[in-house]
């Protein structure tokens, strides 16, 4: 690892305290149990935020050589002596190895920094087993989801968020406190029983994102097998055609939009089910199904992965006409022009369907990168809810309608005309206008004024059935994204 060799070279100055602005007048000392890369990190940071750090280590003589030399690096007995606050940065195998030292550590406040190499590895998190082994002590978690790394790097590059969590108040605010001074964002997650949710965050790989990711893969196998049966190989086994050229853009540039458009469908889909779902119910203080809630909670995937597969779908067509393939099929129309002996070829109806299917393209490009930028954290955060709903509900309607026609105009009578009677199976651009029909529909219904009077009473809250669910027992808050984004 590389801050290993940073931190390999021997003593040197370059360790000092170099920020002004969190120097402390007068020095707390942290102590550090274990001298790897973490506690190396961790010491750095310590100090350059103005505080005294005392290092316990099994050969404190040794360690020595890799530490600053304003910090002290002893015994495991002589740190926890000199420090109130105790980071514990050794694996969580090795925590047995400091039961002798039970009796020293009595009412110091214990920071858990491990991780696990699996989700769930043990049957107790790490700091919940630190805290059996030593109950007289206050264990807080936290610090795990930093590397080394950027421990090292410092705030410069960008303040992450640690989160926090510990039984006792008192040691959780205190730690909190050390986290801000160091610079962090600090999260308070409560109890110690969150240590484990805290535990798995650094182990998790990209966990929203797998469903949307599976989904977005599996349409575009079934899109791109269905073209490639329907416009190569059907031609070759009937007419002996030979269109295996088309394999690896043409083919690949019809999946990609429908992909989009399908996904962009499902964003807004899932909102009209939920919808639905509270008209049907006559209140918003029910659970969704499962299914739907995890559907509602994956809408800003789909919806970025929606604009990805947008994005590569307009540089495949503008390289179209790069292709060779393009320029062969060019002359011979021209030839065959010649020889027709028809001098203008101009088609009124064809140009303006050109003009409107470029435009709408370029349109729906322009609307879905706005709702790809206004999902990043910072710019949602600068937004209220009035804006950031306007954005999302009302400009992505706009969205997949404007894609809706774009796709509709591309497919306009060519395909109906030709492709579609030609083999009998509805190309690639029917079936890609099956569900934002749906969607756009849907939305139309919502907009009814008799079901939107219903609907805006329910999102209040103040139906009748709300009481009666209440009372009953079975009420379920519901966050107020999954009602009003629709
Ligand atoms: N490295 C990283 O980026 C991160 C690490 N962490 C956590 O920090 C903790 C330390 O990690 P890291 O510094 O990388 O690990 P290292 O293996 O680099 O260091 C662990 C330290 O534990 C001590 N140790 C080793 N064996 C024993 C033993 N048998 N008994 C007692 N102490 C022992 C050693 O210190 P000595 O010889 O001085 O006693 C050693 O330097 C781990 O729990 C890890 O999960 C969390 C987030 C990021
Ligand atoms: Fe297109």
């Amino acid at each position: 690892m590389e801050s290993i060799t940073m931190m390999g070279s021997p003593k040197s100055d370059s360790f000092l305290p170099n920020g002004t602005t969190c120097i402390k007048e007068n020095k707390t000392t942290v102590g550090i149990l274990g001298s790897g890369d973490f506690a190396k990190s961790l010491t750095i940071r310590l100090i350059r935020c103005g505080y005294h750090v005392v290092v316990g280590s099994r050969e404190p003589k040794c360690a020595a050589d890799f530490f600053p030399h304003v910090v002290d690096v002893t015994h495991h007995e002589d740190a926890i002596m000199k420090a109130n606050i105790i980071f514990v940065a050794i694996h969580r195998e090795h925590y047995f190895s400091l039961w002798d030292l039970k009796h020293l550590l009595t009412g110091k406040i214990l920071v858990d920094v491990s991780n696990n190499m699996r989700m769930n590895q043990y049957p107790e998190s790490n700091a919940e087993y630190l805290a059996s082994l030593f109950p007289d002590c206050y264990v807080v978690k936290g610090f795990n989801v930093v590397s080394a790394w950027a421990l090292q790097l410092g705030p410069k590059d960008a303040s992450s968020h640690v989160y926090i969590c510990s039984n006792n108040v008192q040691a959780r605010h205190q730690v909190i406190e050390l986290a801000r001074q160091m610079s962090f964002i600090p999260i308070d997650m409560g109890a110690l029983s969150s240590s484990r949710e805290i535990e798995n965050l650094p182990l998790r790989l990209f966990t929203p994102w797998k469903g949307p990711v599976v989904l977005s893969i599996s349409l575009a196998t079934f899109f791109f097998a269905y073209s490639f049966v329907r416009d190569v190989i059907h031609p070759y086994v009937r007419y002996q055609q030979s269109d295996f050229y088309k394999i690896p853009i043409e083919i690949v540039n019809k999946t990609l939009p429908v992909v989009a458009i399908t996904l962009l469908s499902l964003v807004y889909l899932a909102g009209l089910l939920a919808a639905a779902y509270q008209l049907y119910y006559g209140t918003k203080y029910r659970r969704f199904p499962p299914w739907l809630e995890n559907w509602l909670q994956c809408r800003k995937q789909l919806g970025l992965l929606s604009f990805f597969f947008a994005v590569v779908h307009v540089v495949y067509s503008m390289c179209l006409p790069m292709r060779r393939s393009e320029r062969y099929l060019f002359l011979n129309m021209a030839y065959q022009q010649v020889r027709a002996n028809i001098e203008n070829s101009w088609n009124e109806e064809e140009v303006w369907r050109i003009e409107m299917y470029i435009s709408f393209g370029i349109m729906s490009l322009g609307l879905l990168s706005l709702l790809a930028v206004t999902s990043i954290p910072s710019v949602n955060n600068a937004l209220n809810w009035r804006e950031f709903s306007f954005i999302q509900s009302t400009l992505g309607y706009v969205a997949l309608l404007i894609s809706t026609f774009h796709v509709l105009l591309y497919g306009w009578k060519r395909a109906f005309e030709e492709e579609y009677y030609r083999f009998y199976t509805p190309p690639n651009f029917v079936l890609a206008l099956f569900l934002p029909t749906i969607v756009i529909l849907g939305k139309i219904v919502l907009l009814c004024p008799c079901v939107s009077k219903k609907l805006r009473r329910i999102k209040r809250g103040w139906e009748k059935s709300h009481f009666k669910e209440k009372s009953s027992g079975s009420a379920a808050h519901v966050s107020p994204e999954r009602v009003t984004v629709m």
